[in-house]
């Protein structure tokens, strides 16, 4: 039985010829929400260039201003910021981002008074006690009682947070050491942390915590894998310039093998922390050729991609456009070392596993990951469950399967309010090769 029509269905365009395009990717999620929050804890005003504008950083924006930061937006979208001193008695949105409803709550355990934390619906799945668990072991009182582990909740910090040793089992998320490592040169003893759960996931998202603070003058030590040691002290990051997003150029450099082609990136970084940085290796495996020209990154396919198996722990979030491709591949795929994919925007595990299935794939969930394999796949409706990567995903597949349509692709300004029409004019250059 086919689905009723849904007049806000965004069709995915499939081309007719091989793409050629270069696309100019917006300012890092994760690097963007990092320099607010360690300029808002600094001790001077600073700058950030180039920075994302999307509905994560306007919602880390509104929470660091709630808290007493001055933020302005100057002409052409660069953000000025005046740190002050941390104010509580106000209420935080963390809406679905993940970096503002765990980085945040412990910028608050430094106010002078409650601050409460709510989200989106879905966010109140998403794992939370770790950094809850930590900031009680740190002296500073949170009210979780309605629901224990989740938001909604309440920090109820008494303006000074002493700091020192600390456990914290991070296997649920990277999140949880970079919220606390973020604001540890804040902390009076500042911060002996070790991760104690059986894996790390995300580790360069933590690999570039620890950039970002040495960068702002912050001392930051690690011992051994999964133990850093922040001493207190001053914040000073200076002007910063953002680096375009490399997990969000992932679905156009995957559209090189999906639809055969080109896609060039201008300013993809020498050297970065971001994981997408991994895309041009995974691609290569995958049926495509890379090229760097200068600062340009170009991939480029032939329509046949080729599976996969691949440790997707350090890039986790890459793991819907990588599905994307394994979905068209001619030989299976496996994704290992993501189970805890579980808690991020969906269930994007049992999400991909889903979409793939209803569009007349196969696939099915490990417990670490996902195996893909090869079939025939048909037009329909991918569902988005307010994931901009499961929207992307569904983009993805359109290019090489004609009559898919994402039911909500509006949900892509999560961290690319362009992806639309970015999308469609990377697949009007379609038949345009030089
Ligand atoms: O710190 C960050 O900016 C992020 C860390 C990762 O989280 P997990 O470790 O929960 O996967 C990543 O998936 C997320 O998109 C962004
Ligand atoms: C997991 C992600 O986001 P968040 O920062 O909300 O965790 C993501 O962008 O893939």
């Amino acid at each position: 039985m086919s689905a009723p029509p849904d007049l806000d269905a965004w069709p995915a365009p499939t081309p007719s010829a091989p793409i050629d395009a270069l696309v100019d990717v917006p300012g890092s999620k994760s690097l963007t929400n990092r320099h607010l929050v360690l300029a808002a804890l600094a001790d001077a005003p600073t700058t950030i260039h180039a920075p994302l504008h999307s509905r994560d950083s306007a919602l880390m924006i509104a929470a660091l201003r709630t808290l007493g930061t001055g933020i302005v937006e100057l002409p052409g979208g660069d953000l000025a910021v005046t740190p002050g001193p941390v104010t509580g008695g106000g209420h935080v949105d963390g809406g679905l981002a993940g970096t503002v409803m765990r980085f945040v709550p412990v910028v608050a355990a430094l106010a002078d008074a409650p601050v409460s934390f709510d989200g989106d619906p879905y966010a109140r799945n998403r794992p939370m006690g770790p950094v809850l668990d930590a900031l009680r072991s740190l002296g500073v009182g949170v009210d979780d009682a309605a629901t224990p582990g989740f938001l909604p909740f309440t920090v109820l910090p008494s303006g000074a947070v002493r700091g020192g040793q600390l456990t914290v089992d991070a296997s649920g998320s990277s999140q949880f050491v970079s919220a606390l490592l973020l604001s540890a040169p804040r902390f009076t003893d500042g911060l002996d942390l070790r991760h104690v759960g059986a894996t790390l996931p995300s580790v360069p998202h933590i690999d570039m915590t620890v950039a970002l603070l040495r960068a702002a003058g912050v001392g930051v030590d690690v011992p051994e894998p999964g133990h850093w040691v922040v001493t207190p002290g001053p914040i000073r990051p200076g002007d910063v310039v953002v680096e375009p997003d490399l997990s969000n150029a992932g679905p156009f450099l995957a559209a090189a093998l999906a639809a055969g082609g080109s896609v060039r990136i201008p300013r993809w970084p020498a050297r970065t922390t971001q994981p997408g940085d991994l895309l041009p290796g995974l691609l290569e495996r995958m049926g495509g050729t890379v090229r760097r020209d200068g600062d340009v990154l170009q991939v480029t396919g032939t329509g046949v991609v080729t599976g996969i198996d691949a440790d997707l722990s350090p890039a986790g979030e890459l793991t819907p456009t990588i599905a994307a491709l394994a979905a068209l591949a001619t030989t299976p795929t496996t994704i290992r070392g993501v189970a805890h994919l579980r808690g991020h925007e969906t269930d994007r595990l049992a999400a991909l596993v889903a979409e793939i299935t209803r569009l007349g794939g196969d696939a099915e969930e490990t417990p670490d990951g996902l195996v893909i394999r090869p079939a025939d796949l048909h037009g329909g409706r991918v569902r988005s469950y307010d994931d901009h990567r499961m929207a992307t995903f569904g983009a993805v597949l359109g290019l090489a399967v004609p009559g898919i349509e994402v039911d909500d692709v509006a949900t892509t300004a999560k961290t690319l309010p362009d992806f639309p029409s970015m999308w469609g004019r990377m697949v009007g250059s379609a038949g345009h090769a030089r």
